[in-house]
């Protein structure tokens, strides 16, 4: 089901683990930075709601999408602590290949970095054709991808400590 027709702000309290011990990483791209930071303040603000700490929150910025990659694996690295971590970018398509490029590098390379390490990297990267679609993802008539970005990441945070032996 797409997005049109659901909205990505809704979720089910009920239906999501007590967030209160875990620790979260942010990851926002400045590029399209009036989307992002929509993004952003959507998931910060799904996680307080789960009773997530303000000070277990971690937010770092990188220049583009392209560079999530990079800021999530040394986010991953510093700290240990962390039980998962929401890459956070606004890819919209120009007149050029750059936006299949850059789509196609930023899910590789997070889906890599879930691969590569224990901490999960959840992919609140919006990739539409024009800016009123983002618009549209991040706060606006579909809701907010950030939310729905914060809602997997409590879950993946309490699947990884379910799943230690
Ligand atoms: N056009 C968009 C970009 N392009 C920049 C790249 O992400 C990268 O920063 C650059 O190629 C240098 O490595 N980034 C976005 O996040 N969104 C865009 O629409
Ligand atoms: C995703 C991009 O890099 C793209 O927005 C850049 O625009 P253009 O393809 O017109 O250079």
């Amino acid at each position: 089901m797409a997005t049109e027709g659901k909205n990505l702000s809704e979720y089910d309290k009920n239906k999501i683990p007590n967030a209160k011990e875990f620790r979260f990483g942010i990851v926002v791209s400045e590029w399209n930075e009036e989307i992002t930071e929509s993004l952003c303040q959507g998931a910060i603000k799904v996680l307080l709601e789960n009773d997530v700490l303000e000070r277990k929150i971690v937010r770092w910025n990188v220049p583009g999408s392209f560079e999530l990659i990079y800021g999530c694996k040394k986010m991953q690295e510093s700290y240990d602590m962390l039980d998962a971590i929401i890459a956070i970018g606004s890819v919209i398509e120009g007149e050029t290949k750059h936006f299949d490029f850059v789509c196609e590098a930023v899910s590789q390379g997070i889906k890599d970095l879930n691969v590569q390490s224990d901490i999960p990297v959840i992919f609140c990267v919006l990739t539409d054709q024009n800016r009123q679609q983002a618009l549209d993802r991040s706060g606006g008539k579909h809701g907010n991808k950030g939310a729905e970005a914060a809602v997997a990441a409590i879950k993946m945070a309490q699947l990884r400590k379910d799943s230690r032996i």
